[in-house]
């Protein structure tokens, strides 16, 4: 059984998209960002202060090389794993990548708080125009959420049919 994984900028709904598609598909899920921070028994933004993005970065890897090792899960990723070609490799090895794309302006109205990367919302259109074309480059399904949960989970359904 593959592995699904979801990919997309931050707050375009991989986390919570993940846990309520696990639910439809009964694959567990795992949310890569949770489980580092389980792993390490730290925060995110604790990494990213303390210890800087690069160190964030190579746990990022570690924890998903761990991930990848299972099969038949759900892994929602953080937005910036699609930043390491290794990231991807690990994960396409047996995984379907779908990239959860949604408009900027809906991003933007989350709440960014643990995100350390949007304490200036500023640097969203700059993470998006540094990342929108990795996220098409590694993803194998493009999934607009510009709708309700519900039919977003329907949409991934019907795309993942007779590929898993
Ligand atoms: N289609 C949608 N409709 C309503 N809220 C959404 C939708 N997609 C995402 N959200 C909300 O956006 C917020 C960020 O989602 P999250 O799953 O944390 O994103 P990510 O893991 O990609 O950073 C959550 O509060 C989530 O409920
Ligand atoms: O875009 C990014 O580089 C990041 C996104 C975050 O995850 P979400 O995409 O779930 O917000 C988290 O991995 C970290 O703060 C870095
Ligand atoms: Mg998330």
């Amino acid at each position: 059984m593959k592995n699904i994984i979801l990919i997309g900028m931050p707050a375009c709904g991989k986390s919570t998209i993940g846990s309520l598609l696990s639910n439809e598909i009964n694959f567990e899920f795992y949310d890569a960002d949770k489980y580092l921070e389980e792993c390490e028994n730290r925060e995110i933004s604790d990494i990213f202060s303390e210890d800087g993005e690069d160190y964030f970065r190579e746990l990022e890897t570690k924890y998903l090389e761990e991930l990848s090792k299972k099969d038949g899960i759900i892994i929602s990723t953080g937005g910036g794993a699609v930043k390491k070609e290794k990231n991807m490799e690990i994960v396409k090895k047996n995984g379907i990548v779908i990239f959860l794309n949604r408009k900027l302006e809906n991003i933007a109205k989350e709440n960014h708080e643990a995100r350390p990367l949007l304490k200036n919302l500023n640097n969203l259109k700059k993470l998006y125009d540094e990342r929108i074309k990795l996220y098409h480059k590694y993803s194998d399904i493009v999934v607009e959420n510009d709708d309700n949960m519900e039919v977003i989970i329907n949409r991934i359904v019907m795309a993942l049919k007779g590929k898993i």
